[in-house]
């Protein structure tokens, strides 16, 4: 049985990036960029004025307060007239390119002017040459990467595509995540379980998940445990970039998922990973490099489901886009209290994370009550990772996956 180490390896070796295409920044975010943002220009354009006041040659005020000609006004979004010489200063506003010959801005705060003698401004303190003023090209120079490609668009990232790209993106597409909820004790949200039935939690679940990390979701809905239906699901299913199929992965005499996925020519790459919860996970492939679709079967217990696509499919999903270099895994959470794990797999453990006072954040970990207890996970915003057959003392560190 392999390790989730070595599972998420072969999941990460086996996910191709999906083709690239131009899309609106602003519909992008959350998804990584496919090439490195190159500044065309040198930014600022021009020294800028940083403050609203009055550009002036520092040397006219090396010798403290002194008397100037104002000799025109520049407000952003316009320029000057003229160059301005020894002994004049042009009012000026945030954002205004400076008049040629001025070095420097000085406050209004830090100026005053006689209401006889409006065209003269008295600078009341020596100016420090440049005060105020962003000097053309200090952001960014031309040709300087302002994002390097692999980085995931945010707000921020937004605003600067909008600087220098025309507000567009060139991204991997979105890939499309095709979901089946096998089972035939299973029933949607509107009806009522009869005898041994339960509601479909996985489909939706797993829905909101794919959504969450940037996925477009065709949702196959509850198939029954039939041979027949679910190979036409299963057919379905492989026409997207990656199949989900909740349940029927483990030994029960109707885990009918493996046989009718190696009958479609879906190459096996794993089935079982050392872990709690999680153990039946299936990983395989149909396709070769041209358009491969990557199928997992996930366990039908649905807090199984829940940690598999955390780790797994969210790695896959990662790995399609060009978000590389993700580790599901953040470490340093101080436990809160004493932990044993007494099984012979690692537990991924519904927990709560919270920050620490003066720094650092500790880890809870919830009165989780096995695979089938989705509720409790409610309560949780992290599950902590504990080795196999291990002791745990509260002060310790462990590492965590966030949810
Ligand atoms: N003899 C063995 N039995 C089991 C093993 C094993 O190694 N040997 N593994 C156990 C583990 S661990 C898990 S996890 C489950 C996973 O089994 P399956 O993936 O085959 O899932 P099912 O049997 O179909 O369902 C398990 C459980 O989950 C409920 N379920 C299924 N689908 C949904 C859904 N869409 N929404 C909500 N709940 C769902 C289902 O009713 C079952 O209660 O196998 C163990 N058995
Ligand atoms: O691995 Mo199963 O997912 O323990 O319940």
């Amino acid at each position: 049985m392999l390790s989730v180490t070595e599972a998420l390896e072969e999941v990460s070796r086996h996910a191709f990036r999906l083709p690239t295409q131009e899309c609106l920044a602003i519909e992008a975010m959350g998804m990584a960029l496919a090439e490195d943002v190159i500044s065309p220009v040198e930014s600022p354009a021009f020294d800028k004025a940083m403050m609203d006041g009055f550009a002036l040659i520092a040397a006219d005020t090396d010798h403290g307060n002194v008397n100037l000609e104002i000799v025109e006004e520049i407000t952003a979004g316009n320029t000057a007239s003229e160059a301005i010489e020894s002994g004049q200063a042009a009012r000026i506003m945030t954002g205004a390119p400076l008049p040629p010959g001025a070095d420097s801005v000085i406050m209004v705060e830090d100026t005053q002017i006689d209401s006889e003698n409006v065209d003269r401004v008295q600078i009341l303190q020596q100016v420090k040459r440049g005060s105020h003023v962003l000097k053309k090209g200090e952001l960014l120079s031309k040709g300087q990467v302002v994002i390097p490609a692999g980085s995931i668009i945010r707000p921020v990232e937004v605003g600067i595509l909008s600087d220098f790209t025309g507000a567009k993106a060139l991204v991997h597409r979105r890939p499309t995540v095709a979901i089946i909820s096998t089972g035939d004790e299973l029933v949607g949200p509107n009806i009522e379980p009869g005898p041994g039935q339960i509601r479909n939690t996985n489909g939706p679940m797993l829905e909101a998940m794919a959504i969450e990390a940037g996925a477009v979701v065709k949702q196959l809905g509850i198939v029954r445990d039939n041979r027949d239906e679910l190979s036409a699901a299963i057919a379905e299913g492989l026409e997207a970039d990656v199949l989900l199929i909740s349940g029927g992965m483990s030994v029960g005499v109707k885990d009918l998922g493996p046989s009718l996925l190696a009958e479609q020519g879906v190459e096996k790459i794993f089935h079982k990973v050392k872990l709690k919860p999680g153990k039946p996970l299936w990983f395989g492939k149909q396709g070769g490099t041209d358009n491969p679709t990557l199928v997992f079967g996930l366990p039908g217990n649905p807090a199984s489901s829940l940690v598999c696509f955390h780790l797994f499919v969210r790695t896959a999903l990662n790995e399609l886009v060009g978000r590389s270099n993700v580790s599901p895994f953040v470490s340093g959470f101080l436990l809160t209290r004493d932990f044993v794990n007494p099984g012979n797999r690692p537990v991924f453990f519904p927990a709560f994370a919270s920050r620490k006072e003066g720094g650092g954040a500790t880890i809870a970990p919830l009165n989780w009550k096995g695979s089938a207890d989705l509720a409790t996970l409610a309560q949780a915003n992290a599950l902590a990772c504990f080795e196999e057959n291990s002791q745990y003392e509260a002060g310790q560190f462990v590492s965590a996956v966030m949810v």
